[in-house]
């Protein structure tokens, strides 16, 4: 049976046209092929050569290019890849397809195909790769020294490491098994193994127990202003984006929809939402704008509540794990009421409510810095760490959640002396580890048992 040889992919690898470049890459058995046909020759791999692109059947030029070749396995994908780095018109671009497009054995790429290819050729495991698409969408300088890592290997060399220590001790229960007959030698390895797994289990712990750094870092933190209609809201929103992103009006009850702002704060990404103001609103179009608008406040890691005088609007805050007062208009003038609140909450007390009390004008600027400097720590405090996050997506979590629930209910079983369910247990545990990195095989398993204990079977 002959096995169909693989297609071989092509896409516009670099952003949108027109750009000063842009790059096409291809990879697969034909990119050899598309290179004879496209300019005559097949570059020294990996040494960048100046040529000219011509279409195959007419003979004409199409542009002058840098044309590279990686010969596989030595490339991106494993595969061969050949890359021109065209002028990045849009017919050029489209001259170039439409040339390749002729040729045998050649289709466009699907999304993520060449990343897809880098893993099932082993170039990638599914940690690095999701790392790679938090890189490429990284708004801030965290977020991208989280993705580098990722993509470097901090999650994916750390689960494999433990998946080998895991696959040594499950080893050592199975050994166990086959030596039943002898209770000493089996009572030995079993303990054995069980001081592995228990270790291995307590560092699985520690590492879930540190939060979701990782995915909140991925994410962004989300503020949430919110608050009384007309109090400023839009207007603050505006002030700190530098733009005009929010409608501002006289009229309460402006706001409706739910508008988002990405900042980078000193490199920690923040969206600030602007919402609608909040009282028992009769126009039903309000009244959809006050739910979302509470519904949103709730899950923000961080409300700030914006009035221009407490006593005046008696509605209900919404419940969020952390609400900062702040008094708005202050270039009014000031109000009787929020006089005294002011005097009260920079009485240095610890309530946190209290700490955190902000008088500011987003007309006149004032007070708007120590808003800002006071979020940028907010940030910086909850996201940043000495230890980079090794978890950074609920997938990697739920794995590792599962992994560690296994080991448990293994040391359990192999505490009890039942051997064959201690190993079943382990077994599950390799399993779910594996799928951190999609590199679950159970050959390995046997392979360890031969290597070490030479059973011979
Ligand atoms: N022009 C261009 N720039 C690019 C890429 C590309 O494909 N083309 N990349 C696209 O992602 C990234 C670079 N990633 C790459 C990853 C691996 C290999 C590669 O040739 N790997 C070989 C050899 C490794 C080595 O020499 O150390 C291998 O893994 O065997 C090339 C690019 C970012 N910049
Ligand atoms: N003098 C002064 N006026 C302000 C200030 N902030 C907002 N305003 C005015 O207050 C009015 C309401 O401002 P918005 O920003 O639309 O208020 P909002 O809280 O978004 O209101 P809703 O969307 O209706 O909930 C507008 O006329 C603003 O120009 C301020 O700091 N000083
Ligand atoms: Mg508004």
């Amino acid at each position: 049976m002959t096995v169909p040889a693989r297609e071989t992919i092509y896409a516009l690898s670099s952003g949108s046209l027109p750009a000063a470049i842009g790059v096409v890459r291809i990879s697969g058995p034909q990119a050899k092929a598309a290179l004879l046909a496209m300019i005559g020759r097949v570059p020294a791999p990996r040494q960048a050569a100046f040529a000219t692109v011509r279409d195959p059947q007419s003979g004409g030029a199409i542009d002058q290019a840098l044309v590279l070749f990686f010969e596989g396995p030595n490339s991106e994908t494993g595969e061969d890849v050949a890359e021109f780095q065209l002028h990045g018109g849009r017919a050029v671009v489209a001259a170039t397809f439409n040339a390749l497009s002729k040729l045998e054995g050649m289709r466009m790429a699907e999304a993520g195909e060449f990343t897809r290819r880098a893993f099932e050729n082993g170039k990638l495991d599914l940690t690095a790769i999701e790392g790679l698409a938090d890189l490429i969408y990284a708004d801030t300088e965290s977020q991208r020294k989280q993705a580098i890592r990722q993509l470097q290997g901090l999650l994916g060399n750390r689960a494999e490491a433990w998946r080998r220590r895991l696959i040594e001790a499950l080893a050592l229960v199975e050994a166990g098994i086959d030596f039943s007959d002898e209770a000493d030698v089996a009572a030995d390895v079993t303990s054995r193994s069980l001081e592995a797994v228990r270790a291995l289990q307590q560092e699985i712990a520690a590492v879930l127990a540190e939060g979701r750094r990782g995915e909140r870092m991925r994410e962004g933190l989300v503020v949430a202003i919110a608050g009384p209609p007309n109090a400023g809201k839009s207007t603050l929103l505006n002030k700190i984006a530098r733009r005009d992103v929010a409608i501002v009006s006289p009229y309460a009850g402006t706001t409706r929809d739910v508008i988002e702002v990405h900042l980078d704060l000193e490199g920690f990404p923040v969206t600030l939402l602007d919402t609608a103001g909040i009282r028992e609103a009769t126009d039903p179009v309000e009244q959809e704008g006050v739910a979302r608008a509470r519904a949103r406040a709730a899950e923000a890691d961080l409300v700030l509540w914006l009035m221009e005088n407490e006593g005046a609007n008696p509605v209900s805050r919404p419940d969020s794990p952390e609400t900062w007062t702040v008094r708005t208009k202050i270039d009014l003038g000031s109000d009787q009421s929020a006089g005294y609140r002011a005097e009260e909450y920079a009485g240095g007390s610890s309530r946190p409510e209290q700490r955190h009390f902000y008088e500011l004008s987003a007309v006149s600027g004032e007070g708007v810095d120590r808003l800002l400097t006071d979020l940028t720590a907010y940030a910086r405090n909850t996201l940043e760490s000495r230890e980079p996050a090794l978890i950074t997506r609920e997938r990697q979590r739920n794995l590792l959640e599962m992994t560690e629930k296994a080991l448990k209910r293994g040391i359990l079983r192999g505490e009890e002396g039942q051997e064959d369910l201690f190993a079943e247990e382990l077994r599950l545990a390799s399993q779910s580890l594996g799928r951190i990195t999609g590199r679950v095989d159970v050959e390995d398993i046997l392979d360890v048992i031969f290597r070490d204990f030479c059973i011979g079977k």
